[in-house]
């Protein structure tokens, strides 16, 4: 049948100015090398997280003014509740203000000194936050998802059997099980229902709690209704709350797949948790019926939550990021495979392979993106995972990666096409690029604010 456009007309847009290639090279240097410390006005093309960038809806935008600012009791965390009823089957929820502020909650009712926290894999605000209340974070994906050029249509699924045998041994060391859908620090790789009821029915075998990471949880449900099979015919919304229903509850961050630029949720199916999480809300959000957002983002995010289970809104979104895949691949750029669903992940490891795990092969591409095209991404490798406790050096993760991510409704093909073809003028003058080290160092969380030089 006739392809398909975009479904939706832009009533507003927001200039974004290119700058020359000697401007960059300096606006780089003064940033150490860090495109963290770079401002906005000075990217063209902004691919640093799909997290709070998307375009919100007319929808949307009439809901902010349709704020009710009561401060207990607001009309629009009602229109929340549906909204999260209606697409999770969840009755019970604290609303905070981003989803590492219902992991901090979570994390506190659940989480004590050495305990473990299985999941497929953690992201750093959740791997930070778990470590945070001294447990140690435990990831269990299947092992296809460390090879970037195997291509498996659910490379973000937990281990059952390596889950099965780690409940088995530490079963008493560990408070909950989580499962992020779609698996970000893997490259966006959806979660399949199978692997979800599977996960489900274990943490029931050892009575445990399990609660699913729900940031991209729209992508998750589009990828099971294209590639696993039953699900063909059934609507997203049905998906999502057959996900949903398989898990006691999920962190939220509405930032991505509620299409709005802050806000979060803690929800639940157990009225009780709902009892003891609201005292940590009161303490570090706010009154729970707010939890550190004005009510007209609140009625954004439910409107938002309702838009993001649209068909024709998915079948964009995920065909726009494939579509920046299918380029680079066309252009021999190495990228991890499958595309994910929010963001294309270049395989620096593979891109430039004389540069050492220790000079940062993702912190070299990703500061020559921005050289090259002002276009920013973000380097998942080794600066992003820090430095291993006990042994004080590079915590080395599997993948060097730069993920490229696409905030949602924003950016058109032409954008795309700029990225890709950035890309490929570096991938032709690979052997230019030389690797960096440290000139500042932060204690925690360093890819923030941490300072590079050319090696
Ligand atoms: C799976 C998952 C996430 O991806 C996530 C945030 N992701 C982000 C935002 C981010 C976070 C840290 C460094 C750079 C960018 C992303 O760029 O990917 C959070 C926290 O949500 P929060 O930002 O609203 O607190 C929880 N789980």
């Amino acid at each position: 049948e006739m392809m398909a456009a975009e479904p939706f007309r832009i009533k507003m847009v927001e200039p974004i100015k290119t700058t020359t290639k000697e401007e960059r090279q300096r606006k780089i240097k003064e940033a150490g090398y860090n495109v963290f410390n770079l401002e906005s006005k000075d990217v063209y093309i902004d691919l640093l997280t799909d997290s709070g960038t998307s375009a919100m809806s007319d929808n949307q935008w009439a809901g902010m003014m349709l704020g009710d600012e009561a401060y207990a009791g607001s009309k629009n965390f009602y229109n929340l509740k549906d909204a999260i009823k209606e697409v999770m089957g969840y009755d019970y929820f604290l609303p905070t203000h981003q989803g590492r502020a219902a992991e901090n909650v979570l994390f506190q009712l659940y989480v004590e000194e050495g305990n473990y926290v299985p999941n497929n894999m953690h992201f750093d605000t959740t791997k930070a936050h778990v470590q945070d209340k001294r447990g140690r974070p435990v990831n269990l994906v299947i092992d296809e998802a460390y090879d970037a050029k195997k291509n498996v249509p659910f490379k973000g699924n937990m281990d059952i059997d390596k889950l099965d045998n780690f409940l088995k041994e530490h079963s008493d060391n560990v408070p909950i099980v989580l499962l992020t859908v779609t698996c970000n620090s893997g490259g966006g790789q959806p979660v399949s229902m199978e692997n979800i009821k599977e996960v489900s029915e274990i943490c029931k075998k050892y009575n445990k709690p399990f609660y699913l990471d729900a940031c991209r949880f729209a992508e998750n449900a589009y990828f099971i209704k294209l590639r696993e099979p039953g699900y063909a015919d059934k609507s997203i919304p049905e998906i999502t709350r057959e996900m949903f229903s398989y898990a006691d509850g999920c962190t939220m961050s509405s930032k991505k797949d509620a299409l709005v630029n802050i806000g979060g949720f803690l929800a639940m199916e157990d009225e009780k948790l709902l009892d003891k999480a609201k005292v940590l809300g009161v303490l570090y959000e706010g009154f729970p019926t707010y939890g550190g957002m004005a009510g007209r983002d609140m009625e954004a995010m439910a409107r938002g939550l309702l838009e993001v289970v649209e068909e024709e809104y998915l079948q964009y979104r995920i065909n726009q990021v494939n579509y920046l895949g299918e380029k680079l691949k066309e252009k021999k750029v190495p990228i991890l495979e499958p595309v994910g669903g929010h963001a294309v992940y270049l395989d620096a490891g593979r891109f430039l392979p004389n540069i050492p795990k220790d000079q940062f092969p993702g912190q070299a591409l990703t500061v020559a993106l921005y050289e090259e095209g002002g276009i920013r991404g973000v380097e998942i490798g080794t600066v992003l995972s820090g430095r291993d406790p006990e042994t004080g050096d590079h915590d080395y993760p599997e993948l060097e990666l730069v993920r490229l991510t696409i905030p949602r409704r924003v950016y058109t093909y032409r954008h795309m096409d700029v990225v890709a073809e950035a890309a490929k003028i570096i991938h032709d003058k690979r052997d230019e690029i030389g690797g960096y080290k440290f000139t500042y160092e932060p204690e925690i969380l360093r890819h923030f604010t941490a300072r590079f030089a050319p090696v």
